[in-house]
């Protein structure tokens, strides 16, 4: 297997170092690539995904991506603004399909934002839609009537889009406990409403996942109020995005959130929630774990090797359940000893 290493910018170049740590630990069969995405490629190339590392990316079996974005580069041109990076290799590789799971950990209930026998419950799966909505939509600024400039972003989902990633959903519910929670603004939108709909269509195919309907504002507070209710829950982008940084607080940190971007084929890209997390960048202190929990997901969705996956997993369960813990989980342990732990965890 073909793997490219995109490490990025911030913290990014930090946790991939403890990944292929684990990696080399595992001694697996893979050949490593590596190339310059985000700020660091603007700042060497001129662009965010210069055509080389595009290129790359299109060879690779899989991609471990870090993180993008650099303060430095807040304000050039939105088309090579780091995170452009991320956005443009989603929609290159028609990775429409993004699996963020949230499970709590043993050991961990008291770091979680919420009480202890609220949080232990959670062990859900956001499966978000990454190739649409307003992340993709006409977008620009423009001027009023009345002089003003007006900002704006167009939403729009297709019914396709929306078909194929409601059968990743109920896909994944059938796995898992047999519950898929749709969660949309159909109260307000028409692009939800169509969301709604064609989920409904989708479900008559999955008679043994039962389905239900959520507003995205009562789901936030549900997410707080009760996570345990949810098993696997679909959405859109934008909402896909802003309930799963929400999700990784209520099982102690954004450092802990692994995710998996995948296409039609078993190509996929897989990467930390979290971004570069400049206000910690090159500290030594960024929890690695997110990081590693991506190269299981690497190993479980495109290279069909679930036992190594299973490995990782359990060895950061290990390390958790141990007490290891960085600053985020209010500890004393920095990137490369967390990484060092899981290692000898994978080892012992
Ligand atoms: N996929 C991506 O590459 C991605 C994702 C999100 C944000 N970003 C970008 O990252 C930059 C920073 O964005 P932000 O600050 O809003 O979000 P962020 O996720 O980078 O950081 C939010 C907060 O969480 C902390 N944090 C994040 N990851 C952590 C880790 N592994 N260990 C410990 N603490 C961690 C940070 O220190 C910060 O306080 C922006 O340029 C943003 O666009 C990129
Ligand atoms: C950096 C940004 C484009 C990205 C997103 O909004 O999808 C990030 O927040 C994420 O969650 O991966
Ligand atoms: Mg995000």
């Amino acid at each position: 297997m073909k793997i490219l290493l995109l490490a990025g910018d911030g913290i990014g170049p930090e946790i991939m170092v403890e990944a292929e740590k684990v990696l080399t630990a595992l001694a697996l069969p893979v050949t490593l690539d590596r190339a310059l995405v985000g700020g660091a490629a603007y700042a060497a190339a001129g662009h965010p995904l210069p055509p080389e590392t595009l290129a790359k990316a299109k060879a690779a079996d899989a991609i471990l991506f870090g993180a993008v974005g650099d303060p430095r580069f807040d304000n050039v041109e939105r088309h090579l603004r780091p995170e452009q990076a991320i956005l443009g290799l989603r929609a290159e590789l028609g990775l429409f399909a993004n699996l963020r799971p949230a499970k709590m950990f043993a050991g961990l209930e008291d770091s979680s934002a919420l009480r202890p026998e609220v949080a232990s419950a959670i062990d859900l799966l956001i499966v978000r839609e990454l190739n649409g909505d307003v992340y993709f939509g006409e977008k620009g600024t423009r001027t009023t009537a009345d002089g003003q400039r007006e900002g704006y972003d167009i939403m729009a989902y297709s019914e396709n889009e929306v078909r194929r990633i409601a059968h990743v959903a109920f896909r994944a519910a059938q796995g898992r406990r047999g519950r898929l929670c749709s969660v949309d603004k159909a109260n307000v939108l028409e692009t939800s409403q169509l969301w709604r709909d064609v989920v409904i269509e989708v479900a008559a195919d999955y008679p043994d996942v039962t389905l239900s309907h959520m507003y995205v504002d009562n789901a936030a507070m549900q997410l707080v109020r009760n996570p345990g209710q949810f098993d696997v829950v679909v959405t859109g982008n934008l909402f896909g995005d802003i309930l799963s940084d929400q999700a990784s607080m209520c099982v102690g940190s954004i450092g802990l959130l692994a995710s998996a971007s995948l296409s039609e084929s078993t190509q996929g890209l897989y990467e930390p929630i979290h971004g570069s997390a400049p206000d910690i960048a090159g500290q030594g202190v960024a929890n690695p774990l997110a990081m590693i929990l991506s190269l299981a997901m690497l190993l479980r969705h495109s290279g069909g090797d679930e036992a190594s996956a299973v490995r990782i997993e359990a060895a950061v369960a290990q390390v958790l359940a141990d007490g290891c813990r960085g600053a985020d989980l209010g500890g004393h342990m920095g990137t490369a000893a967390l990484g060092d732990a899981v290692v000898a965890a994978l080892n012992g």
